[in-house]
């Protein structure tokens, strides 16, 4: 029988395995890559810079940084063939639908032939998903057919060039810099651990990316800053908000962007959106979905003690920037692919097949009867 307190059910509390990529929660709250905490990355570093650590594991010097960005920025262009599976695609699909097809579609047209081409893949993915994810979303809800390449310099700049047709901000690009900084690896999520169990069977890269997409699709993972923003706008004000959420606590409703399986008091992730969806409320002229959120924050903390998660505050400061709440969960792709392709690395330079056990709960043996005597 599985003992639920001892972290048998969900697997929780349970080593599956060794990484040298990610900590969370180690010291309570903590969070860093390859040894580098959360914070000082999203204050000093840039996203295509935290890519390159959790691919090499080093942090670039600007030579570096120059050459791999401009590998990148060779590759945003997607193939005519992707372009016109994503046309046929309606409007009304789940945009998470759309990258899972659109990643598993450009392994047909450029497949991981071998190991040896494993950066590649990611790197692939990493310059063509902000074009995957807004030239569907053009084509289907506005008709318009967009140059998937921009002159941005940045993945995060890229995006919200493609998506509103014009250069962003400056506040703009770097928020999303920061965004897909904190979105981009957390050890053995569900997501990842889809990822790695999939690379342990010796499949491809773009195989274990389309089952990671799969599993962050749900609002228990990553689907949560969709699932808050759904939630957070129904809310009238900051009393309403604490209104209506006692009684979804009463109905027993779990309220998305709060809590997590690893944190215990609060997730680091969260300080550092929050104070930019409060810059980005001011900067929007109007605070009323910022104090909304904070109300909620309060609110849970002071009931039931739980904490935001990074996706809570991602809701809000998404909209202030205008991006459309169906796209939320896709940025996150955007950039968990990094810690998702850093993973089937990792798994692979060490690998031997993920194959636990079950506690079987099942029937004693027994005999089939013929059919007519069932
Ligand atoms: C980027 C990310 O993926 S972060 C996670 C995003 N997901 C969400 O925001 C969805 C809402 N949150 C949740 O569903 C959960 O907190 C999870 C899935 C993140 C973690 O689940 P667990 O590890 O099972 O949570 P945990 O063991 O801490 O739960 C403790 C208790 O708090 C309750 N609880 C936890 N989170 C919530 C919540 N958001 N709303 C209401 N109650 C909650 C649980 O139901 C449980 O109650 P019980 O003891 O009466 O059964
Ligand atoms: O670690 C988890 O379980 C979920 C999470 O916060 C993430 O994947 O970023």
């Amino acid at each position: 029988m599985v003992d639920k307190k001892i972290g048998g059910a969900g697997l929780r509390g349970q080593s599956a395995g060794e990484t040298s990529l990610c900590t969370v929660g180690k010291s309570g709250s903590g969070l860093t890559y390859c040894g580098y905490d959360v914070s000082d990355l999203a204050d000093n570093a840039s996203f295509e810079e935290v890519a390159y650590l959790l691919f090499n594991g080093e942090l670039p010097n600007q030579t570096q940084l120059d050459h791999y960005k401009t590998e990148l920025f060779a590759q945003r262009d997607l193939p005519q063939a992707l372009k016109e599976v994503l046309q046929r695609i309606p409007a009304d699909a789940h945009p998470m639908d759309v990258m899972r097809t659109g990643c598993s579609f450009l392994g047909n047209l450029e497949p991981e032939n071998d190991f040896s081409e494993q950066n590649q893949a990611a790197n692939r993915l990493l310059a063509a998903f902000p074009a995957i994810m807004c030239y569907w979303y053009k084509f289907s809800h506005e008709g318009v057919e967009i140059d998937c390449v921009t002159d941005e310099d940045s993945i995060g700049g890229h995006f919200l060039h493609l998506l509103n047709g014009k250069a962003p901000s400056e506040q703009h690009r770097r928020v999303m810099d920061v965004s897909l900084i904190l979105y981009a690896e957390h050890e053995f999520n569900a997501s990842t651990f889809t990822a790695r169990v999939c690379a342990s069977t010796l499949s491809d890269m773009f195989s274990c990316i389309t089952g990671a997409i799969g599993t962050l699709r749900g609002p228990l993972h990553g689907g949560a800053n969709e699932a808050a923003m759904d939630m957070i706008q129904q809310f009238s004000s900051p009393e309403d908000a604490k209104i209506q959420m006692a009684g979804m606590l009463e109905r027993k409703e779990k309220i998305m962007g709060f809590g997590h399986a690893i944190y215990r008091t609060s997730d680091p992730r969260n300080v550092i959106i929050k104070a930019w969806s409060e810059k980005l409320a001011n900067e929007f002229g109007d605070t009323s979905l910022y104090d909304i959120s904070v109300a909620c924050e309060e609110f849970m903390w002071d009931t039931k003690k739980l904490f935001c998660n990074a996706d809570f505050f991602h809701a809000s400061a998404y909209h202030f920037m205008g991006i459309p709440t169906k796209l939320f969960t896709p940025i996150f792709v955007c950039s968990r692919l990094t810690g998702w392709a850093a993973h089937v690395m990792e798994q692979r330079s060490n690998n031997r097949i993920i194959r636990p056990s079950a506690d079987y709960t099942g029937s004693e043996p027994r005999k089939v009867n013929p059919i007519s005597e069932r």
